[in-house]
């Protein structure tokens, strides 16, 4: 396990180069973790391993700046090889104790797990962490089946280690994993494969903020532009920053009043306010 601090670690970037071709693979990892993504796993499913142990390296290079874990998915002779953090191990790809062995105690091993008896047969063969998913159908993982939220409640009800909602998660539905008790969040297109990677991981990140360390915390049902969303922000200030609309020329008005920028920090969103984000159009 190592010296990480697991309160400090809630939003998981796994690489997709699928998603954004045309550029580089360390470029969009550092944006994410610039915007504050907290442990990074290299997933790459067709690389050779030669490639593979190339890419671990030069990401643990990266990681190790910014002080963040960096796991292996698939391999734990890639991750022994390249000094990364631990490795991950899906529920078919076996090897658990073989891992452990390899890579010794202080090194991470997290397990996906699908079900709460799978969540809690990890937990006790010593999992660091475990991922629950897919929550949501995802092209990253296509043809399995979700888990919905129905399981992320299990794991919040029933698992000790930290576990991370995986599968499908955007900034526009993390609130309603949020809501079901995730503190922590994994997520692979909605970052790596958006304009805006470091932009997707600070919304991310304020939704977790909110949330609090339990999840859910701050979870409201508003109508936002007309429009019914579950979020997770307890100020204007939060609810902005998740959506990803920082630094925009935007006017917030709420419950029909305008609210001054200055107090956006300590403006309450409450349950069933009505908001209205109302954007400048750029003009000559
Ligand atoms: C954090 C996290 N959770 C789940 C997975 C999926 O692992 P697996 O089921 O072995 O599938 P592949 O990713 O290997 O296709 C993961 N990689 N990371
Ligand atoms: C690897 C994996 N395991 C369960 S869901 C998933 C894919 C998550 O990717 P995305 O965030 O793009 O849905
Ligand atoms: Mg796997």
């Amino acid at each position: 396990m190592g010296n990480w601090n697991w309160d400090n670690i809630r939003l998981y970037v796994i690489t997709g180069e699928n998603y954004h071709p045309g550029r580089a693979m360390l470029d969009v990892i550092e944006q994410a973790l610039q915007g504050g993504a907290d442990i990074v796993q290299l997933r790459d499913k067709t690389a050779d391993k030669d490639e593979l142990l190339r890419k671990a390296r030069s990401l643990k290079e990266l990681t190790r700046h910014f002080g963040v874990p960096l796991i292996v998915n698939d391999y734990p002779d890639i991750a022994k090889l390249a000094d990364a953090d631990g490795v991950h191990l899906g529920q078919e790809d076996g090897g658990f104790a073989e891992a452990r062995e390899l890579l010794g105690p202080d090194k991470i091993v997290g397990v996906s797990t699908h079900s709460i008896g799978q969540a809690l047969a990890a937990q006790e063969a010593g999992a660091d962490y475990i991922g629950v998913g897919p929550v949501y159908p995802t092209g990253t993982k296509p043809g399995r089946q979700a888990v919905t939220t129905a399981y992320v409640r299990e794991a919040a009800a029933g698992v000790r280690i930290p576990f991370f909602a995986i599968g499908g998660i955007t900034p526009a539905n993390a609130a309603e994993v949020l809501a079901a008790g995730a503190a922590r969040l994994c997520a692979v297109s909605a970052i790596v494969g958006s304009d805006n990677p470091r932009r997707v991981c600070e919304a991310f990140k304020a939704q977790l903020t909110a949330a609090g360390e339990h999840g859910g915390a701050a979870v409201r049902r508003i109508q936002l532009n007309g429009a019914e969303r579950t979020v997770a922000a307890a100020t204007v200030e939060e609810l902005v920053l998740q959506l990803g609309q920082q630094g925009k020329r935007l006017l917030v008005e709420l419950d029909g009043a305008i609210v001054d920028r200055s107090v956006w920090p300590e403006a309450p969103i409450r349950e069933g306010a009505s908001v209205e984000l109302i954007h400048f159009v750029g003009g000559g």
